[in-house]
């Protein structure tokens, strides 16, 4: 018997990626990914442009019967009243909305107000403090701006012509309530001076409608909210995502609301909640210390394993794109504990990958602060692919890390969510996924003492 296929996107920050499965077992039957440009602002037609070739190179949609699209989270897309892109989307990684960031804080009262407000201090990633960007810098833009969406929503409208979204990705807005299951047109008049028209938020497992050809599409999400969804995470069970972005999260069944501002107390794609911690910095960390010594990412795997742990005490604090967790948007990276033993390849190799796990170490902290119970730590991302950074991760996290099939469960949370959709189930289907490997260190508690000692020295960004 032919079997029902279903497809997931997943168009994050540097590609969009795609996987056809079969609906009933999750066996990936072909696959496709097609590049992003660089950059924190980008034309959407980009990534309509590589969802496209990424599906032909997936084969196409040839018996597929439903698909479903996972986005980089809070991206700005503004449209007018035709449907037009208004200007290039701003990216969750763009930091320009910092003051903007600064000044709504303010205005509502401080950072536990937005907290109890939405679920999330605000930080420059949120959308909406691009909107007060917006309507400060580009007045006019903002004055065309007649709807607004994010990634994920854009892709799916484009598939289906309805502006919908689901809980998971307008959570991540600054303008919708997780806890209250509602949007918050105040806070988005408050930012942009004018209520534009925002997204339908769907259910669960609702459908957004068709494509012209006929093929059902889910409501999408986030690419957090679909990786949890792909993993199928339990209570207990914790990610450590290394991808562009860096983030730490775990379902949970009431919703949070941290007034220090270092977890968002988003939704997850399942009708429940998802407290996650984000850096701006993870696996181009690894890229730009491969690029600084003249390596690939093998040989600098190997560099890294060759040094010791804590590597002499060389620390690489990792805010090369400023930061989010903490908040410090126009900090710079900075090396620390310089000396002439310690200027190798492998110390470098060494500190770059412990640096990044660093930041990841301090968020997982910030979760557990929450309420959330770290039993099991699964480590994905395309940094997760590295042999150093899997043998590495436990001595930094304290803990045995387990690493799940190389696979790509952005894409496949959103097949996930596609074949829920199809099936009109009560709950999402529940694929195999066997051959978790487990990495077991003893823990280092010095790595992190000195990076603690190191990562508040670090310069600001020289005005542009
Ligand atoms: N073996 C590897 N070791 C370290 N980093 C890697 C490896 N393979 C891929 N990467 C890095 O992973 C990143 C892409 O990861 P991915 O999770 O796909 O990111 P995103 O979803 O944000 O686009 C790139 O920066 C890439 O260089
Ligand atoms: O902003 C966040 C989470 O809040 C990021 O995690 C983005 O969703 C981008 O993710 P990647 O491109 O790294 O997957």
């Amino acid at each position: 018997m032919t079997p029902t296929l279903v497809a997931g996107v997943d168009s994050s920050t540097q590609s969009c990626k795609v996987v056809v499965a079969d609906a009933a077992t999750g066996r990936i039957v072909r696959s496709g990914q097609a590049p992003h440009p660089d950059g924190t602002e980008a034309d959407p037609a980009a990534w309509q442009e590589a969802l496209h070739l990424a599906l032909v190179r997936a084969g196409g949609l040839d018996g597929v019967a439903a698909i479903g699209v996972a986005g980089q989270q809070h991206g700005m897309v503004c449209l007018d009243e035709a449907g037009r892109v208004v200007r290039p989307a701003l990216l969750w990684n763009d930091t320009r909305s910092a003051d903007a960031a600064r000044e709504l804080t303010a205005e509502l009262g401080g950072p536990d107000a937005w907290a109890k407000a939405t679920g999330s201090a605000l930080v420059p990633s949120f959308t909406v403090t691009k909107l007060r960007w917006l309507a400060r810098h580009e007045p006019e833009a903002a004055a065309r701006t007649a709807a607004i969406c994010l990634p994920h929503d854009h892709l799916t409208r484009l598939l289906t012509g309805e502006l919908v979204t689901d809980r998971g990705d307008a959570s991540g807005t600054g303008y919708w309530s997780p806890a209250e299951n509602a949007y918050r047109p105040d806070l988005l008049r408050l930012a942009l001076g004018h209520e534009p028209q925002v997204p339908r938020v769907l259910g669960p497992s609702e459908l957004a409608g068709h494509t012209a050809e006929g093929v059902a599409v889910s409501a999408g999400t986030g690419d957090n909210m679909a990786a949890a969804l792909g993993l199928g995470l339990a209570e207990g069970d914790v990610v450590v995502s290394l991808g562009t972005s860096g983030t730490v999260f775990a379902v949970s069944a009431a919703p949070t609301a941290d007034p220090t501002g270092a977890v968002a107390g988003f939704a997850d794609a399942t009708g429940r909640f998802l407290p996650l911690v984000c850096t701006l910095n993870a696996a181009r960390i690894l890229d730009a210390a491969a690029r600084m010594l003249g390596v690939d990412h093998a040989e600098l795997s190997r560099l890294a394993l060759s040094a010791p742990p804590g590597a002499d005490g060389l620390v690489l604090v990792p805010y090369l794109e400023g930061e989010r967790t903490p908040n410090r948007p126009d900090a710079t990276g900075a090396l620390h504990g310089l000396r002439l033993s310690t200027s190798t390849p492998a110390h470098l190799a060494r500190a770059a990958v412990e640096g990044m796990l660093c930041g990841l170490a301090d968020g997982l902290d910030a979760l557990i602060a929450q309420g959330v119970r770290a039993e099991r730590v699964l480590l994905i991302g395309g940094a997760a692919r590295s042999e150093a950074v899997r043998r590495i991760a436990p001595r930094v996290l304290g803990r045995p890390v387990v690493v799940p099939p190389t696979g790509e469960y952005v894409a496949e949370g959103a097949a996930v969510q596609a074949a829920w959709a199809l099936s009109g189930a009560q709950e999402p289907p529940r694929w195999d996924r066997p051959d978790i490997i487990a990495y077991e260190a003893e823990p280092v508690p010095a790595i992190r003492e000195r990076y603690a000692e190191a990562r508040d020295h670090v310069l600001t960004r020289p005005a542009e």
